[in-house]
């Protein structure tokens, strides 16, 4: 991480998430403290159902809190409308899910334009394709890639705007042990060369090796969380 690195870029105070499914209400979220850094990469752990999603989506201004407070560096998110909240994803977020959400019709490299036409300071794409090593694949279609290359796409998508946040849910759940390494290679190297603060959900633990921190949740909160004085390199994770 860079000098920088003890600057929180999100901090929460007291987050709670209900949801109120008619006469059913679910915690998903029940008082989470929790300050994320610039330019780190942060695994988030935890039983199915445990609120990590759930906390990634109120980061990425997806969804709101029922209670707390939450800022992205001085702007507090929780005093945004929907009107503030998109301009704030559209500004600062880039977003990863396990399903890559590519237009089946357009090439890799017009899947990645489709962001680049309207961001403010993006990235060509061509050059963003190049950063997750698919300078080779810019004109293929998605059904012509490997899942790993799909998702490779999806991440050059989600970074050729220059987001200084990188929210990544599940990103290699549906992946191959092989296929998975090269996406997480990408993250690495995006976290390396542009300090992007990376926050990745997994079900796999052994992802938490490449982290510099791990935060694992239970019932809606945090229960622990470790730093990582020895990050190994993605090729070195055994799946
Ligand atoms: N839109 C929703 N409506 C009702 N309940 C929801 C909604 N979204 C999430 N929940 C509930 O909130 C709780 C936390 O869900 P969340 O998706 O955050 O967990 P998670 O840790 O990400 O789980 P997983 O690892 O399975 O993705 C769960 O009990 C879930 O069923």
């Amino acid at each position: 991480m860079k000098d920088s690195a003890d600057l929180p870029v999100f901090r929460t105070e007291g987050i709670t998430k209900v949801y109120a499914t008619g006469a059913v209400e679910v915690r998903a979220l029940d008082g989470v403290d929790l300050e994320l850094f610039t330019g780190e990469l942060a695994v988030l752990l935890g039983p199915s159902g445990s609120g990590k999603s759930t906390l990634l989506n109120i980061l990425g201004g997806l969804d709101h809190v029922t209670d707390g407070r939450v800022w992205f560096r001085d702007l507090e998110l929780t005093d945004l409308g929907d009107r503030g909240l998109t301009r704030y994803r559209r500004d600062h977020v880039g977003f990863v899910f396990q399903f890559y959400n590519l237009v089946p019709s357009l090439t890799a490299r017009e899947n990645v334009q489709l962001v680049t036409d309207v961001a403010r300071d993006p990235m060509p794409a061509d050059e963003a394709l190049a950063l997750v090593g698919l300078h080779a694949r810019m004109d293929h279609f998605p059904s012509e890639m490997s899942g790993g290359e799909q998702q490779r796409v999806a991440i050059a998508r989600a970074i050729a705007k220059r987001p200084e946040i990188l929210l990544c849910d599940e990103p290699t759940g549906a992946l191959d042990s092989q296929t998975g390494i090269q996406v997480l290679e990408a993250l690495r190297q995006i976290n390396d060369r542009f300090g992007t603060t990376t926050v990745v959900i997994t079900h796999n633990a052994e992802i938490r090796r490449m982290a510099h921190r791990v935060i694992y949740f239970q019932d809606g909160r945090i229960s622990r969380v470790e730093r990582n004085d020895h990050r190994i390199a993605p090729s070195e994770i055994s799946w």
